[in-house]
């Protein structure tokens, strides 16, 4: 099977061995060049529209830890922004590194941040998510850019959650996660990890949220490796950014 991780031997830079589109025309994450990015006063705002009962449960599948949604109804939304249609959340998970220099897989004119939050959402045009996957309208992805900052309160539930130190993870709103203001960049791109598809309109906030460096330490306590094997601290789980190969980058703001 595919064992692809963030190894040397298994990392980003030998994903295309067994997943040849990651070197397709269309790979994400990038470098957004705010300067190069072109304002589009056609793209609406974000209508994010999310049911804390969805939330499922918080699982760990080795890469990343992931909040899970029920999807099975059009409660947890995404609407408007670059996307047409209702696309429904399917996960939430991040992505950081194992220092404060870097983390995030989208950087902004080379900066890189501590971390980055992933909202996936699929097109409901489609059956269901693994469909929408293979799709190239199929996904929207939201990216929010973790910034060391001060404490972030509505992260602390969540991570002593993930410390093992509280059982009950209900009713967690992510709309909570979110920034302030919602000004977006957007470009056609993929998923970041393998299968690496093709699918995934990528709107990604200007506006960072913030962390304290006591929770970065706890993300970077976690670990890729199971119960026995081994301790491997789940850190550094990002891919570097990939060629733009032309693609346009719209803001929707100037
Ligand atoms: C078929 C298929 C698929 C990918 N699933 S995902 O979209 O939830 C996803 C998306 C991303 S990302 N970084 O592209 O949003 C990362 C990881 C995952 C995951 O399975 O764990
Ligand atoms: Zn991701």
């Amino acid at each position: 099977s595919h064992a692809w991780g963030y190894a040397a031997n298994n990392g980003p830079d030998r994903w295309a061995d067994n997943f040849p589109i990651a070197n397709g025309p269309r790979q994400s994450p990038i470098d957004i060049v705010p300067g190069q990015a072109s304002y589009d006063a056609g793209l609406k705002p974000l209508n994010l529209q999310y049911d804390p009962s969805t939330c499922l449960e918080i699982l760990n599948n080795g890469h990343s830890f992931q909040v899970t949604f029920i999807d099975d109804t059009d409660s947890s939304t995404l609407r408007d922004g670059p996307i047409s249609g209702v696309y429904r959340l399917k996960q939430f998970h991040f992505h950081w590194g194992a220092s404060d220099d870097k983390g995030s897989e989208h950087t902004v004119a080379g900066t890189k941040y501590p971390a980055e939050l992933h909202l996936v959402h699929w097109n409901t045009k489609y059956p269901n998510f693994g469909d929408a996957a293979s799709k190239p309208d199929g996904l929207a992805v939201v990216g929010v850019f973790l910034k060391l900052l001060y404490l972030n309160a509505l992260l602390i539930d969540f991570l002593c959650f993930l410390q093992g130190k509280q059982t009950s993870f209900a009713n967690f709103n992510p709309a909570t996660l979110l920034p302030g203001c919602l000004d977006y960049w957007t470009y056609d791109g993929s998923l970041t990890t393998p299968p690496l598809l093709e699918s995934v309109t990528w709107i990604v906030c200007k506006e960072p949220i913030s962390v304290s460096p006591e929770q970065m330490a706890k993300f970077r306590s976690l670990l890729f490796s199971a119960e026995g094997e081994a301790e491997c601290c789940m850190v550094d789980n990002y891919r570097p950014p990939q060629p733009l190969k032309g693609r346009p980058v719209r803001a929707s703001f100037q």
